[in-house]
Order: structure tokens, then sequence, then C-alpha cells
């Protein structure tokens, strides 16, 4: 199982690099590196686990995270009666995006940054992505709300970006007429 020790932090060279797509199908390797990520991000979210093995909770984890810069990212999103998100994405992409933006007002945070960084990220509001499940089969989804924004901040992973990039230097908490906070 992924440990905290084994999640690399900013200045690790391979959280810069763009990772490289997968090849379907999933060879053994990768589908258990898939499986790792989910695997991490459900123990993060159980109070039990997560105190005994000293995890840091996360809504998403991204291969680039552990040291593999390959295109794969897990998310797991609570909701009321079903997930919010649950998906394991392999070469994933945004199709098409609404112009207008959102954010979170308390920020965001990454595994792979050990200080806070205050500041507002902005984000696409609605997103249309395409990627691979596990077995190789292509899935398509809409998503807005905390889906899109954890969707954008895994697939930044991927492409060597780290949330804070997108922080305005001078005024953190300026939001652009563009973008609306999430609830
Ligand atoms: O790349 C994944 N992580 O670093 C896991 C830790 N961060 C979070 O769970 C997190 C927290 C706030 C907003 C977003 Cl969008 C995310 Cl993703
Ligand atoms: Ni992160």
């Amino acid at each position: 199982m992924i440990l905290m020790k084994d999640i690399i932090r900013e200045g690790h060279p391979t959280l810069r690099q763009v990772a490289k797509e997968v090849a379907l199908p999933l060879s053994e390797e990768d589908r258990k590196i898939a499986e790792s990520l989910m695997e991490y991000v459900l123990n993060s979210q159980n109070d039990e686990l997560a105190e005994k093995y000293d995890l840091r909770p996360g809504i998403g984890l991204a291969a680039p995270q552990i040291n593999v810069s390959k295109r794969i990212f897990a998310i797991y999103i609570e909701g009321e009666d079903e997930p919010e998100l649950d998906i394991i994405a392999i070469n994933p992409k945004i199709v098409s995006h609404s112009v207008e933006q959102t954010f979170l007002g308390s920020g965001e945070g990454c595994l792979s940054v050990d200080r806070p960084v205050e500041g507002y990220v902005p984000r696409y509001a609605r997103i249309t992505i395409e990627a691979y499940d596990l077995d190789g089969k292509k899935f398509k989804k809409r998503l807005r709300g905390l889906p899109a924004i954890a969707f954008q901040h895994e697939l930044d992973h991927l492409n060597g970006i780290m949330f804070f990039d997108h922080i305005d230097e001078k005024n953190p908490l300026k939001a652009n007429e563009f973008a609306q906070p999430l609830e």
C-alpha cells in the first residue's frame, strides 16, 4: 500500500515532468499502479486507517506523485447516497469546458506540497472529459463543482503543473470576473 513516505514532494523533478501516455490494454504493472492510487485515496478517507498509517487525506492522487510519470490518476469524492465522483482515469483529457470559472474559497492543498499555500485557484466551472478505465474502455463525463476542480488538479499533475502555479501572485485572493466561488 502507498504510504506518505512514497509520495514525492515539491522540488522533486518528476512533479514538473509531462507524464507519458499509457499503452492499452493496461499491463499488469500499470493496473496495479492505478489500483494502488485509488487504494491510497480510499484509505486516506478512512479515519481508522488514516490514523493507523499516518495518511494525509486526499480526494485524488496522480501517478507522478508516487514518482511514476504515467498518465494515470484516481479520484474519490464521497456524496450523500453515492459518491460524487469515483474514477480511475487512464490517459485523461478535457475535451471541452465552460468559459465560466470557479474556485474553492478555502483554496487547494496537495500531498506533494508540505506547506499551506493561500489563494484562489481558478478552474473551469464545467468540463467534459474523456479517459479510459481499468479495462481499457473509453468513458466520457460532464463534471461540475468539486469533481470538476479535482479532475483539473489531478490532470495538472500529469502535465507538471502544481495548484499554486495558478494563484495570482500579486493578489492571491482576487477572483477574476468570470469566476464564481464554489459554495
Ligand atoms: O493531487 C492530489 N492531492 O495532492 C491530494 C491532496 N489534495 C486534495 O485532496 C485536494 C484538496 C483541495 C482541493 C483539491 Cl482539488 C484537492 Cl485534489
Ligand atoms: Ni495534488
